[in-house]
């Protein structure tokens, strides 16, 4: 994989570099709740502009629909991203269109500018080989020159993750290539016991994920959202909870899969549960109410993992030599469901193993929840990323760093 450092001495002065970030930061309204994933692209773009290149920053955010949807424009990002490097930073209204051509047309040597959300255009994220490839034609009359840092997404088979650097000269970031660095040296030399908490929202990637984990990890502890899928799957009742109806028959068989291999796969004994999903921008009080993991009532949903569950995951992540923990626990944005997060992040930090956080909101919550950093042994901007790097997949997004 050629690093950027080879491209910095061939000389960039000049040329037009698209730099594919991951600025997929949490948002409420258009305020960033964290600017962890913008501050990690710094030194590559930085880097770039410092060698008198004119360099397009591109990245998606959120899931829009293939077309522009405010919710989700970049125009925040672009913001933040003025101010972290001290300069103008010129923000084009579109990803390839008029305003994207002009913005690029008008930079000077050493310039950012940064493009509005590539997921903004459905080509981005086509499952079809010929209408990505023609979205990721669009991108490549941007530039000159392809970088790749948006370590976030390199599972992603996108256009601008997989088909664009095919397009261009390309090279490898400072952010992906420290991230691949770190999680190298845990799957060559992986210490055991090896514990993997899992949670967070996005049920169905990371459901996909525990196919493969159990061939590696000692523990697997479910947190989250998923959790309550496993619980269904008990045949338990999860009320409102979050519920990925069509995976049942494949989670039934990870529990006997489990079982049979001897791998201790640790679900939630209570969980802290509502009758609606609390109001994250005003945080007013939820009031939750503790139940027995197996007894939710009908018309609540678990929010968090409760008291019990918290004291079980801090014990079972206490003897481990490493441990790589992706999504938190309960709806940390709110104070009342922020517990199970913060007992998680607590042992991690309490743990002489080697411990990593992975994904946008996981290392989002640590640094909101108030956790020093540094406790960590390594905080990764990709979730699923680092989770399928972990798996031993192999990910588009270096794939096409490498040739
Ligand atoms: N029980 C739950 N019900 C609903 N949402 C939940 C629950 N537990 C956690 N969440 C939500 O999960 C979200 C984070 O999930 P996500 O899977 O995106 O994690 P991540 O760390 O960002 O990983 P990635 O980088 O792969 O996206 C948070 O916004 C949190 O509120
Ligand atoms: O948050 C993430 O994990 C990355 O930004 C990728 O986002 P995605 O899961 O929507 O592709």
């Amino acid at each position: 994989m050629k690093t950027i450092d080879e491209l910095l001495a061939e000389g960039v002065a000049g040329k037009r570099i698209f730099v594919r970030a991951d600025l997929n930061v949490p948002l409420a309204g258009t305020t960033i709740t964290d600017d962890g994933r913008i501050r990690a692209v710094l030194p590559t773009v930085k880097a770039l502009a410092d060698a008198g290149a004119r360099v397009v920053v591109a990245s998606h955010l959120g899931r829009p629909k293939g077309a522009p949807d405010p919710a989700f424009s970049l125009a925040p990002a672009a913001a933040r991203l003025g101010e972290l490097l001290g300069a103008d930073v010129p923000f084009a209204t579109d990803t390839v269109g008029e305003s994207a051509r002009a913005t690029v047309a008008a930079l000077a040597d050493g310039q950012v500018a940064v493009v509005e959300n590539l997921r903004f255009n459905a080509g981005e994220t086509s499952k079809d080989d010929a209408e990505r490839g023609a979205f990721a034609d669009q991108l490549a009359a941007l530039a000159d020159l392809y970088v790749g840092d948006g370590f976030g997404a390199v599972h992603r088979k996108h256009a601008s993750v997989y088909d664009l650097p095919a397009r261009l000269p390309h090279a490898a970031g400072y952010l992906i290539a420290k991230e691949v660095a770190v999680l190298k040296k845990l799957t060559d030399d992986l210490q055991r016991p090896y514990v993997v908490a899992l949670g967070g929202a996005k049920v169905s990637d990371k459901l996909a994920v525990i196919d493969q984990l159990l061939g590696k990890a000692d523990r697997i502890l479910i947190g989250g959202g998923m959790a309550y899928t496993f619980l269904k799957a008990k045949g338990y009742e999860i009320g409102k909870s979050l519920l990925q109806e069509d995976q049942i028959p494949a989670v039934q068989e990870y529990i006997e899969r489990a079982e049979k291999t001897g791998v201790e796969l640790v679900l939630p004994v209570d969980a802290l549960t509502a009758t609606e999903f609390p109001d994250l921008e005003t945080k007013a009080p939820a009031n939750p109410t503790t139940v027995a993991a197996d007894a939710i009532p009908a018309d609540r949903m678990g929010l968090d993992i409760g008291p019990e569950s918290c004291k079980l995951y801090a014990s079972k992540l206490a003897d481990a030599a490493t441990v790589f923990w992706n999504g938190p626990m309960g709806v940390f944005e709110h104070p009342d469901y922020a517990e199970g997060t913060k007992a998680v992040a607590q042992a991690l930090v309490e743990s002489k193993g080697f411990t990593v956080v992975g994904g946008g909101d996981s290392a989002a919550a640590v640094r909101i929840l108030g956790f020093d950093e540094t406790a960590f042994g390594h905080i990764s901007t990709g979730g699923g990323a680092s989770l399928e790097y972990l798996e031993g997949k192999t990910l588009p997004g270096l794939a096409a760093l490498e040739d």
